[in-house]
């Protein structure tokens, strides 16, 4: 079952700037910073109430990242479901014809298990699923 709008992710060149912004924008400060070395990014994250805002900046130029920058430069980059079975969801959503990015799902940030949809058969909308494996 899908439960909420999980965090909105948004591609960014530098993060230290990105920060600025959106801690001015927002008037509040990134709850943390976290590198997933297996994405390619470093992350930091915001929060108003229980939605995230997740910016991300490319560690190495082969990332999802580096390569949405170079196509179609700064912006919103996915979008983040939270369901409470991934492993139900992404067997339900294979079924209906979607397009997994991960046959399995992968550890993301903020203590998530994560699988993506392909945007290519989303109206062109990245789509993120997301699980806590917090207790
Ligand atoms: C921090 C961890 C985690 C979390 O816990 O929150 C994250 O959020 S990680 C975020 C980064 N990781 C990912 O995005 C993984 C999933 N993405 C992918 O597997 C790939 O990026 C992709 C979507 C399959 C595209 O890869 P690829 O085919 O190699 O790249 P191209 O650049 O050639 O793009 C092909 C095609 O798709 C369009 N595209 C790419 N990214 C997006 C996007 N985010 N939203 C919408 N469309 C996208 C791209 O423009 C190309 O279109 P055409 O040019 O029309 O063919
Ligand atoms: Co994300």
């Amino acid at each position: 079952m899908f439960t909420n709008v999980e965090h909105i992710g948004i591609a960014v060149k530098d993060l230290s700037v990105a920060d600025a912004l959106f801690s001015t924008l927002l008037n509040s400060t990134p709850y943390k910073h976290e590198e997933v070395a297996t994405e390619g990014v470093r992350t930091s994250f915001f929060k108003i109430n229980e939605t995230k805002i997740e910016l991300l900046e490319a560690t190495r130029d082969d990332s999802p990242i580096a390569r949405f920058l170079e196509k179609k430069g700064e912006g919103i980059h996915h979008l983040a479901f939270e369901v409470d079975d991934i492993r139900a969801e992404m067997a339900r959503l294979k079924a209906e014809g979607f397009v997994l990015l991960n046959e399995e799902p992968k550890p993301g940030a903020d203590q998530k298990l994560v699988c993506f949809l392909h945007p290519k058969n989303t109206h062109g909308v990245l789509i993120e699923l997301c699980q806590s494996i917090r207790e």
